[in-house]
């Protein structure tokens, strides 16, 4: 199993953001994590990445990641982006990725994409592996460019290119399509599913837009209040009632389903 949460507990003060949260997320799949404002999704997150100490158990491949610290969970190959774009606005598109892929590899999926020798070293040789990261990701019309000067849809790429340059296993990403509009959204899902496949990732990933979720996935986390309200495909967490009830504020009745209403995700 690539990643597995058994009862996930976080408390701030007396907000349980986090009620003994459990679910498995396989190898190679996209696994979207929906709820309303408040849920616990970004809660989540932080757990996964080491930012808050829960109580519970979070394992990727095995290997448990709570007590660790950040950059040990980025070594195991879990990486991560941000609500914000954690981009250097005045550095190029290759100096940003280089700086993302400072935790050198020497195998794994994004040597094996690249066809990459398992030593690859120098300064250059960084270089030389940037360059390659930014033409697969479709990202070479921009090489030189500062991050700054980009349109929105392009940066949220390079936020990506950035994270995956240390050639993560595990790709967490938080709110990737916050802020484009429909066509920089639908660029994106093809431009992420294709990443994926290049790159043999698994994904995991928080959005409000619950419509692209449903697109994307292959199974789908539903939270509300810190709890689990269902775990499954699309389908059936488009039908599931809780789910429903927990978007539109009520319960409905049977043969409803949510999509259609389903735009924000506010409550
Ligand atoms: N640092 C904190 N201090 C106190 N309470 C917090 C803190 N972080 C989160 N919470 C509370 O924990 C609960 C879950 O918040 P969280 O941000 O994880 O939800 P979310 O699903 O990510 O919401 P959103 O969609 O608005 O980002 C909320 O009640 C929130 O107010």
């Amino acid at each position: 199993m690539m990643l597995r949460v058994e009862a996930l507990t976080l408390s701030f003060g007396g907000v349980r953001a986090l009620n003994e949260v459990g679910f498995e997320v396989r190898e190679g799949e996209f696994f979207g994590i929906l709820g309303p404002n408040g849920a616990g999704k970004t809660s989540l997150f932080n757990c996964l990445s080491g930012l808050v100490k829960p109580a519970g158990s979070v394992t990727v491949e095995g290997t448990e990641l709570l007590g660790r610290r950040p950059h040990e969970i980025a070594e195991l190959g879990v990486a991560r982006t941000f609500q914000n774009l954690g981009l250097f606005g005045s550095m190029s598109v290759t100096e940003n990725i280089l700086v993302g892929g400072h935790r050198q590899i020497s195998g794994g999926a994004l040597s094996a994409a690249l066809r990459w020798p398992r030593t690859f070293r120098s300064e250059r040789q960084a270089r030389a592996r940037a360059d390659g990261l930014v033409d697969l990701l479709g990202l070479g019309a921009y090489r030189d460019a500062t991050v700054d000067t980009l349109p929105y849809g392009i940066r949220k790429r390079v936020e990506i290119a950035k994270a995956v340059a240390s050639g993560p296993k595990l790709l967490l990403l938080d709110e990737p399509v916050a802020g484009m509009n429909h066509e920089e959204t639908d660029q994106f899902v093809d431009f992420v599913l294709e990443l994926k496949d290049r790159m043999g990732l698994t994904i995991v990933m928080i959005e409000h837009d619950v419509p692209m979720v449903m697109r994307i996935s292959d199974r789908i986390l539903a939270l509300d209040f810190g709890e689990v309200i269902g775990v499954g495909t699309p389908e059936e967490i488009r039908h599931n009632e809780r789910f429903i009830s927990a978007y539109l504020g009520a319960p409905t009745g049977a043969g409803t389903t949510a999509e259609p209403q389903l735009q924000g995700g506010t409550r």
